[in-house]
């Protein structure tokens, strides 16, 4: 119990200790301090960092003689001294080894050793805390370690044993293994003594393949050296007797000589590779024999490039100079076709909340939308029957209302809108979507027909000619068929494949007519110009079929339209 009290306030004793000064640690540092004062130094001297000082007989504080050239160093920020870039010395201890940190400035055993070795260069004598003067030395050249050493001059030593394993080797020996490489020769010059200028010019001279790799500098060397001989001859009949001087002079010069052929040095050519191929074109480049300039003949030539970019812009200048009548503007507007706000829509009376919102009547009501719509859109659309070639045809009970066009016109997807039955004919931005000849039935009354497009896809070429066959085939041989819709995209208008189903159509007194889709994404009076310049190209065609229709299946706009002209078809279909 008493022993539990005594440990728990232990602490408090030890604070009390210390504080009346008779704690064991603070007399013992009281003593080192007294025994530095009684020395004459001052202050705390632990790592070397402080500056020694040490009071003289008035009082005032005087820099000791030993310390003045390390303090002047500490001053001036240039601590390291030699011997500091030897990160770790072993040296033997009392029979063992102890690790000296020369990085960290002490030893295993926290003691300073960089102020040892200043110590030693400045008479091998050091202070250390308990005597005043280093307990450690060691002289590297004696190979000895000193232990102790005292002002009267007295010394305790051990010489430095070596290691078995882990010898450190004498530069000596160092010096040796380097020079004598297992072929006699050195291997890595880097770590060689430096050659004579003798040894040095022999290796240059005698390269691998008996002359210099860089034959240039060689050659212009040995001139400039030429020159600096004779030079040399006049001059050295003074100081012939003079090794010394000779030598001094001879690096000299070449010096300079070296220093003027870096001027003299003429520029590098560039080299010149010429393969010879028969059929490089590559080496065009690199032809030497001059152009011929014909002036004549360059005007008359044309960049196939520049006259395809021409026609293009005379294309466009073309379409914006189209004169558009009043009665197609005030359509396009009337029906809001052509790319528009949405708060124009809201302004019109359509609900923007609802899919395709120009497709239903304005301020209408669903029922009132209902009631008059075209019935026969009304009824379900399915998907009865896919083809690839025209035996899988099926049998032609229905008016068929085919829809045809480049890929990624909006096929499908008019199919969708004007059903209102969205997703049942499948939509993909990615042209070449639809590959087969997609049959759908709209009631009992029609039957819808979704064609495989024509022109870019992301399919093979062979794939691709025979989808255009087939539609070619089911355009002009199809019983049933009562209209083609032909959808053309209002952004590009009519492509040379569109002309040619046009042609072929005409040919076979197929019933089209012209769509335009997309026409949300032009400004509406593109649209009315496309319009205008579609229907003055097919003027003089037989079958194609007027109006000219205008649609989107993202608005809405033009489809009530649309169906209406489609929902004549039926009402009118004779078998
Ligand atoms: N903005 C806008 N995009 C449309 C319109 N019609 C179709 N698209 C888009 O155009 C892309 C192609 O539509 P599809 O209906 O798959 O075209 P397609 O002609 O059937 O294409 P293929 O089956 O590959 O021949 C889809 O990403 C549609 O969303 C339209 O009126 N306006
Ligand atoms: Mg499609």
């Amino acid at each position: 119990m008493h022993q539990e009290t005594s440990s728990k306030y232990s602490h408090l004793k030890k604070r009390a200790k210390f504080a009346s000064g008779k704690s064991d640690s603070s007399s013992r540092e009281n003593a080192k301090t007294l025994d530095f004062k009684e020395k004459g130094f001052r202050g705390d001297d632990r790592r070397g960092q402080s500056r020694r000082v040490k009071t003289d007989s008035v009082g005032s504080n005087v820099e000791d003689e030993r310390y003045k050239r390390r303090n002047d160093s500490e001053r001036n920020g240039s601590m390291k001294s030699k011997n500091d870039d030897y990160r770790s010395k072993r040296v033997e201890r009392d029979g063992g080894f102890s690790f000296v940190d020369k990085s960290r400035n002490t030893d295993s055993r926290g003691r300073g050793l960089k102020s040892n070795y200043r110590g030693r260069k400045e008479g091998g004598v050091q202070r250390n805390e308990t005597n005043g003067f280093s307990g450690r030395d060691f002289d590297r050249k004696k190979k000895r370690v000193y232990t102790n050493k005292f002002t009267n001059g007295e010394t305790k030593f051990h010489d430095i044993v070596k290691a078995p394993g882990n010898k450190r080797e004498s530069q000596e020996e160092r010096g040796d293994r380097r020079n004598n490489t297992e072929h006699g020769e050195n291997k890595n010059r880097m770590f060689n003594k430096r050659e004579s200028q003798d040894e040095r010019g022999d290796r240059r001279k005698n390269d691998e393949h008996g002359e210099n790799r860089n034959g240039f500098l060689r050659k212009n060397r040995e001139a400039k050296s030429e020159t600096s001989k004779q030079l040399h001859s006049k001059q050295t009949s003074f100081t012939e007797d003079h090794e010394y001087g000779k030598k001094k002079l001879q690096n000299k010069k070449n010096m300079a000589d070296d220093s003027m052929a870096m001027f003299d040095r003429p520029k590098r050519k560039m080299r010149l590779f010429r393969i010879e191929y028969p059929n490089d074109t590559a080496n065009k480049r690199f032809d030497n024999t001059p152009p011929t300039i014909d002036n004549t003949t360059t005007e008359q030539k044309e960049d196939p490039e520049d006259t395809e970019e021409n026609a293009e812009m005379s294309k466009n200048a073309q379409f914006r100079a189209i004169q558009l009548s009043p009665s197609i503007i005030t359509f396009v507007n009337e029906n809001l076709l052509g790319r528009r706000r949405e708060l124009e829509f809201k302004k019109a009376g359509y609900d923007i909340e609802l899919p395709s919102p120009l497709d239903n009547i304005p301020f209408s009501t669903n029922t009132e939308r209902e009631r008059i719509e075209e019935s026969v859109f009304r009824n379900k659309l399915e998907f009865f029957a896919a083809a690839k070639v025209s035996s899988s045809f099926p049998s032609p009970d229905l008016p068929e209302i085919a829809f045809a066009g480049r890929s990624n016109v909006g096929k499908s997807s008019l199919l969708n809108s004007l059903t209102r039955q969205w997703g049942v004919a499948r939509t993909s931005d990615k042209p070449g979507l639809t590959q087969t000849i997609n049959f759908f039935n709209l009631g009992s009354k029609l039957c819808l027909v979704d064609l495989p497009g024509y022109g870019f896809a992301y399919a093979k070429e062979e794939v691709k000619e025979s989808w255009e066959e087939l539609v070619k085939e089911y355009v002009t041989t199809r019983e049933g068929l009562k209209r083609v819709c032909l959808l053309i995209d209002t952004k590009w208008g009519m492509k040379a494949r569109d002309h040619e189903l046009v042609e072929l159509m005409e040919r076979s007194k197929t019933k089209y007519q012209i769509v335009l889709t997309k026409t949300d994404l032009a400004f509406p009076v593109d649209v009315a110009r496309r319009a205008t310049q579609i229907e003055e190209s097919l003027k003089t065609k037989k079958s194609a079929l007027q109006p000219l229709m205008m649609v989107s299946s993202k608005t809405g706009a033009g489809i009530r339209s649309l169906r209406t002209v489609l929902s004549n078809i039926s009402r009118f279909a004779r078998f």
